[in-house]
């Protein structure tokens, strides 16, 4: 793969990025044959993109490993052998570099792409699981906990981000392509749009699960409208969309898609019992008899001619439990049978996904039963607690949580309201405390607990504080060990600390009390 200096400007002018090249002694037809945004992983006849938080010193690095070219917002003058394109953006120039250089393999792919608050990750695995097999293993999957570019084991690995970096992205996608696939799911965060890693990027099929205040603060979204703003950009770039007509903020969600897309090609969906604000045109409703531990089923029915063609209507069990569950089951239901998959073959593929760190449960003999869930804000904390205390009217919810330093401040009050509202015991400990002491967040939390209501305990070593929640309960009672999911770190002062992941510490705690 290679790009020439001729091709790299012709694309940035078009795009209106371009602001002047520098020290191009080698003419329009110098060739690069790599693109990289880390010195520390710089080679020969690289292009290197300056950006972020970043130190002349990188740039210095990345020539001296061989990068001839660069891009930046800015002119550097402490690199004379190399040539310098100034940009007026340069992550929205990485973006489509990027795309350029691994020769466009979104072309090549349906791609379904998910966004919303809560439920990315367990509607992609929800349409991944299913696509996986009626596509014969050619349908690829870029989520939180995995991505997955290939057949072959090595092909799929834990992911860093959400949304990956914009050039990753796009080779990921080249690797899926190159590896026989022409299907991809996968999540879209806002931070993607805020940070232009899919800056130029369409997908097939675009997804609006729902939207609550979440990742506003420092190095995230300066407010909620540019949260919103940011989600919204995912419906603008999608040729079908699918949107939960429950959401909070519908009516400007919708305004955004019929912006740019035929109403055709808009689907919208609900639960039957839910009562809306605005008269639309609903697509698909769902319907639960039972929503418990032991079933949970939901009987999906079209209302439109549109939605009629996909032929997706029936009764579907699903393996996790949870309402909001089933609003995400719906949302893949409707972007796999967008891609083609009908009721009998999603049907049984459905009832068997499970998704890692999402409503795990472990049994004990002699303590109560523990849930591992990745509930993190006060929406999915809300929702978690609320359905597991319907479940067990007579038990104790007990709740080991923590927050992360330095992003989602407001997820401390948060906390601090749904534990209030729900639950018997907080265990506050430590959750990716960053550069912050894990006890300040503590004190944070517990300053919006209502101390008449709860009982607290504060134990910041994540390990003890699991172990204690065990201890403390009783068979009939619920742990809850919140906030992690599979998580396999602690992330502190800016090192991934290895954390065996909740399971497993509960899984051995439970053996040395047996
Ligand atoms: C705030 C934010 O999004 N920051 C991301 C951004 O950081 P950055 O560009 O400032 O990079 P940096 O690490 O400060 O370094 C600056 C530049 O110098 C380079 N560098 C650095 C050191 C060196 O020796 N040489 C060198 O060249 C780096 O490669 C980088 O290009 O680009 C980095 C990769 O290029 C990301 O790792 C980093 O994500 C941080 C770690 C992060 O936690 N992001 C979160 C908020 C995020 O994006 N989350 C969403 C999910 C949110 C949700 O749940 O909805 C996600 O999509 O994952
Ligand atoms: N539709 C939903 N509404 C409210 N809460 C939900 C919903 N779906 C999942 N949850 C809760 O949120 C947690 C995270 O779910 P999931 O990982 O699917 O969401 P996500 O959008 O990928 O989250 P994140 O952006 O934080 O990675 C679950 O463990 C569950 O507690």
């Amino acid at each position: 793969m290679a790009l020439e200096i001729a091709e790299i400007t012709t694309i940035l002018k078009e795009h209106h990025l371009l602001k002047q090249i520098v020290n191009n002694v080698k003419g329009d037809h110098q060739k690069i044959t790599g693109v990289k945004y880390d010195s520390r992983r710089a080679g020969a006849n690289d292009l290197f993109f300056c950006k972020g938080n970043f130190k002349p010193a990188y740039l210095e690095y990345a020539q001296s490993q061989g990068a001839t070219v660069y891009i930046a917002e800015q002119l550097y003058d402490n690199v004379p052998a190399m040539c310098g394109i100034i940009v007026s953006n340069v992550s929205k120039a990485m973006a489509l570099i990027g795309a350029a250089y691994y020769g466009y393999p979104q072309n090549d792919l349906f791609i379904i792409a998910f966004t919303g608050t809560k439920g990315k990750t367990t509607s992609a695995y929800y349409a991944h699981n299913i696509l996986k097999e009626t596509t014969e293993d050619k349908t690829a999957l870029f989520s939180t906990i995995d991505r997955i570019v290939g057949p072959k084991p090595k092909q799929q690995f834990k992911s860093d981000l959400t949304t990956p970096e914009s050039l990753n992205l796009f080779h990921d996608m080249r690797e899926a392509v190159d590896s026989g696939m022409h299907t991809l799911v996968m999540e879209v965060s806002s931070q993607a749009y805020l940070r232009n890693r899919v800056y130029g990027l369409h997908y097939d099929v675009g997804v609006f699960l729902n939207i609550s205040p979440d990742h506003i603060g420092r190095n995230e979204h300066p407010t909620f409208e540019n949260y919103l703003h940011c989600k919204l950009q995912l419906l603008v770039n999608s040729e079908v969309c699918v949107i939960n007509a429950e959401t909070d903020h519908f009516e400007e969600i919708y305004q955004a898609a019929r912006a740019t897309t035929d109403p055709e090609k808009i689907y919208l969906y609900k639960k039957s019992a839910a009562k809306l604000a605005e008269e639309v045109p609903i697509d698909f409703t769902f319907h639960n008899d039972r929503d418990d531990l032991q079933v949970d089923e939901i009987e999906l029915k079209s209302h439109t001619k549109k939605a009629k063609t996909l032929q997706i209507d029936g009764r579907y069990v699903l393996s996790m439990p949870g309402g909001y569950n089933q609003s995400n089951a719906t949302a893949a239901l409707i972007t796999v049978g967008v891609a083609g998959v009908t009721y009998e073959q999603a049907h049984d593929l459905l009832a068997q996904v499970k998704v890692p760190g999402r409503m795990e449960s472990i049994q004990s003999k002699k303590h109560g039963v523990i849930y591992v869930d990745y509930a993190h804000n006060y929406a999915s904390m809300n929702a978690l607690l609320s359905f597991l205390r319907s479940q067990y009217p007579k038990g104790r919810l007990i709740v080991v949580v923590g927050s992360p330093g330095d992003k989602g401040i407001s997820r401390r009050k948060g906390f601090g309201k749904a534990l209030t509202d729900h639950a018997d015991i907080a265990i506050l400990t430590a959750d990716d405390p960053g550069f912050e002491d894990p006890a300040d967040i503590i004190e944070e939390i517990d300053s919006y607990v209502d101390h008449q209501k709860v009982q607290v305990e504060k134990v910041v070593d994540r390990y003890e504080a699991i172990k204690r929640a065990i201890l403390l309960s009783h068979p009939e009672d619920v742990v809850i060990l919140a906030a992690k999911g599979e998580d396999p770190y602690q992330k502190v002062k800016g090192v991934d600390t290895p954390w065996p992941t909740d399971t497993v510490v509960a899984k051995e705690v439970l053996k040395g009390l047996a």
